[in-house]
């Protein structure tokens, strides 16, 4: 049966084209299957009740009510990586250029449009209120190294930096991807008082927001500059104004500007830009189509925040598919349940995450379509079934 896909926000025509044949994009559906987006924020929306996933063509899901769709059934993708370059180039970037108060000078040159033959000498006598400070031998501390943190932790290196780094849950694969020459923070106060630059790369959550405020200012060398393009929240703004205002905090680079903010001084405001290139652009709406195409044709999980992953080769037959609460003995009803139609089972796989766990069941042969509903509903009446799909 043919798929309704809606975007709430301007995806890559290269991703909305993974979906072909029987999928329409239909933008102003009320009830599509699946939807994708980037950064709307979809708190207020309620949602269709054929709402199977939704899409995030980026890393942050603090746009999203996960909870919420964890409740519903409903999964959410995120494309781990598929932005990580296009951010760090841009935190690199943006560590050197307000360093050597580039985005000021710029400013300051423009000013002299139409000075005339004055300007040559007006470039040379203004250019003192500009000089900057190298970066090569100054320590940058990262707080998080996921996909981006390790980047910009490598080329910081390769940069003439001293990197200290500090994560508490960092995972196999940035430690494989690390140079050796990161040092590790023992904790969160020792990054603070030893980085000249601080660059912060961790997602938005209950725990993080707030992560700079007074106290951590406090912790921090004198005149040293911060680079936020994780997201706004995790700063402190009122602490923030104290900490620009006494020169503790000597730029405020964030790719997440408010009102507030912009009404600092010795903050370099970006339009979140960080994720703005071309090809970033299309990794994630490419990884994000396809990972939808795959759950809504195959039942399989990559990369959901909110369910395991979880993988079964698709043999096209018929397959059971139910998200439910990860409590003992759910496996063992949903295949009574199943033994009840007769089905044979042919392979089967049950993963958990955090709480919600996933079981897909293979029946041997294609079951006769009028045993579907009714299957439908009896797994779904097990205590902890949060919903059942059958493919
Ligand atoms: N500016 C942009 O356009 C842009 C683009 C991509 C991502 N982002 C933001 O950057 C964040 C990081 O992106 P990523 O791709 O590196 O994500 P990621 O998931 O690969 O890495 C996040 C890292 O933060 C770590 N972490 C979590 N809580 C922490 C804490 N309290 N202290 C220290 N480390 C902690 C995790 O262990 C993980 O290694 C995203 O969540 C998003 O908010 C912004
Ligand atoms: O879509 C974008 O441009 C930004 C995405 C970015 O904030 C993310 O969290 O991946």
């Amino acid at each position: 049966m043919g798929k309704t896909i809606k975007t709430l926000n301007n995806i890559a025509q290269v991703g909305l084209d993974v979906f072909k044949d029987d999928y329409t994009i239909d933008n102003d559906s009320a009830n599509p299957d699946a939807i994708v987006l980037r950064s709307f924020n979809m708190h207020a929306e309620e949602f269709g009740s054929e709402l199977k996933a939704i899409g995030r063509a980026g890393v942050g899901v603090n746009n999203i009510p996960v909870d919420k769709c964890s409740e519903q059934g409903i999964v959410v993708f995120n494309t781990p990586g598929a932005n990580a370059n296009a951010v760090k180039e841009l935190v690199i970037t943006s560590l050197i250029a307000s360093s050597r108060n580039l985005f000021e000078g710029v400013q300051w040159a423009n000013t002299l449009k139409g000075k005339g033959d004055e300007v040559g000498k007006l470039v040379e006598a203004g250019k003192k209120q500009f000089v900057g400070k190298e970066i090569n031998r100054k320590t940058l501390g990262v707080i998080g190294l996921g996909a981006i943190g390790a980047l910009v932790s490598n080329d910081a290196l390769r940069l003439g930096m001293d990197v200290i780094a500090y994560d508490p849950f960092v995972s196999v694969n940035t430690a494989w991807s690390l140079s050796r020459n990161v040092q590790r923070a023992v904790s969160m106060e020792q990054l603070l008082a030893e980085s000249d630059y601080i660059s912060v790369h961790v997602p938005l959550t209950e725990e993080t927001k707030g992560l700079f405020n007074k106290d951590s200012f406090q912790n921090m060398k004198e005149d040293v500059y911060i680079l936020n393009f994780s997201r706004g929240e995790l700063v402190n703004e009122d602490d923030l104004a104290d900490a620009l205002e006494s020169g503790k905090v000597g730029k405020y680079i964030t790719d997440f500007p408010s009102d507030k903010v912009l009404n600092m001084d010795n903050v370099i405001p970006i339009p979140h830009l960080g994720a703005s290139t071309g090809e970033s652009e299309e990794n994630c709406a490419v990884m994000a189509a396809r990972q939808l195409k795959a759950f809504l044709e195959t039942g399989n999980i990559k990369n959901a925040v909110n369910f395991p992953n979880t993988f079964l080769p698709y043999s096209g037959k018929t397959r059971v598919t139910v998200l439910h609460e990860s409590i003992p003995n759910m496996v063992s009803q949903i295949t009574t349940a199943i033994s009840s139609y007769d089905l044979n089972i042919a392979d089967m796989v049950n993963r958990s995450h955090e709480g919600f766990a996933y079981t897909m069941i293979d029946i041997e042969d294609k079951i006769n379509g009028d045993v579907i509903p009714n299957l439908e509903e009896k797994i779904n009446l097990i205590q902890g079934v949060i919903r059942t799909r059958i493919i």
